[in-house]
């Protein structure tokens, strides 16, 4: 296997926060030890529900937020720790794109000035001039390149979201992570956007990282996926292994939900999860998951499971007690009952 693009080992993230009427300093944990790897090219989807510890990680992976601990290697270098200006060569090939397509685009800027940001920030002078760059990029992500004289306003949603896909093309990077892309926008769009990204990384050999609560759109558009939970994956692997033989009852429960994503099982019945997730400030001892798990058991406790492969399947999964192989949502459920 050829060195990983992306290099992440115990990425942590502890956000310090006083609490109560006294003051009391304590820290949200909100990601909490992930190991991964992204090699060129490819797709890691991050899944998880809201809260796990999504964005969080999609910022320290750009370097716009500080990591508690843990270590982010790009091509090899340890970028961990690198300062502003270190960085900066690096911001040509770490991009990120925002949920928000009204939010993450400056109103009183045109399109032009938007998308060209990233040259002029980081002193790039395309060969043809900046504004042939930038029409060009509006063509490849599908905008009439005409129309770089407009602003935000005059755009629709997912116009919009390529505009910001422009902008973050705009220096060529080799990684974008993609933060919940299309979520703001119109289910009839989202597909549009998602395709325009299939084909982009296709043409441009890009590699994301896909940070999603979306199970189906992450299936679309992912080769790995990792299913995140209180700020840990707690599953990881190939498409194909994660939603056809789920083997956390996390990643079960999750699937379940999404009855045209669920391969596994007839009937699909659903897997109800009780409780709510735990708060982040306090997280359960052991396994994270075990307060909502019909499986847990002592062990669970007092263990921390960890994140391992295990015999009949090719994914890593952090459980003590994983779903044996071929077993359908329907038998957990009554497992649950
Ligand atoms: N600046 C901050 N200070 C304190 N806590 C924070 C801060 N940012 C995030 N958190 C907490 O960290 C946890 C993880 O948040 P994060 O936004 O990464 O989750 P997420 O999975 O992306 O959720 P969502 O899908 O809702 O965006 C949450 O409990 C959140 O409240």
């Amino acid at each position: 296997m050829t060195q990983p693009l992306l290099k992440v080992r115990g990425l942590t993230k502890h956000f310090a926060v006083r609490q109560g009427a006294t003051g009391a300093k304590s820290a949200v944990r909100a990601v909490d030890g992930l190991d991964f790897d992204v090699h060129a090219g490819e797709t890691l989807g991050l899944v998880g529900e809201s809260g796990c510890g999504k964005t969080t990680t999609g910022r320290m992976l750009v370097r716009l937020l500080e990591p508690t601990a843990g270590s982010i290697e790009f091509q090899g270098r340890d970028i961990t720790k690198l300062g502003r200006r270190a960085m900066r060569p690096l911001r040509q090939d770490l991009q990120i794109i925002f949920q928000d397509p009204y939010s993450s685009l400056n109103p009183r800027h045109t399109v032009g000035k938007i998308v060209a940001m990233p040259l002029e920030v980081n002193g790039v002078n395309p060969p043809g001039g900046v504004k042939a760059r930038v029409q060009e990029l509006l063509e490849l992500v599908g905008l009439n390149p005409e129309h770089y004289n407009r602003f935000p306003h005059e755009f629709s949603g997912g116009q919009r979201q390529r505009i910001g896909i422009a902008r973050a093309l705009a220096l060529r990077p080799k990684l974008i992570v993609a933060d919940e892309p299309v979520s703001a926008l119109d289910v009839s769009i989202q597909a549009q956007v998602v395709n325009l990204l299939r084909e982009l990384q296709r043409e441009l050999d890009l590699a994301f990282v896909f940070i999603a609560h979306d199970l189906a759109i992450v299936r679309h558009f992912s080769r790995r996926v990792a299913v995140m939970y209180l700020g840990k994956v707690v599953e990881i692997g190939d498409r194909a292994d994660i939603y056809e033989r789920p083997r956390h009852p996390y990643t079960k429960a999750l699937l379940s939900a999404v009855p045209d994503v669920a391969a596994f099982g007839e009937p699909r019945q659903r897997i109800r999860l009780t409780g709510d997730v735990p708060t982040p400030l306090n997280p359960p001892s052991g396994c994270r998951f075990r307060t909502r798990c019909w499986k847990a058991q002592d062990v669970c406790a007092t263990e921390e499971p960890p994140l391992l492969v295990r015999e009949g399947s090719g994914q890593e999964v952090a459980c003590h007690f994983p779903e044996p192989v071929g077993v359908g949502a329907e038998h957990v459920s009554e497992v649950a009952a």
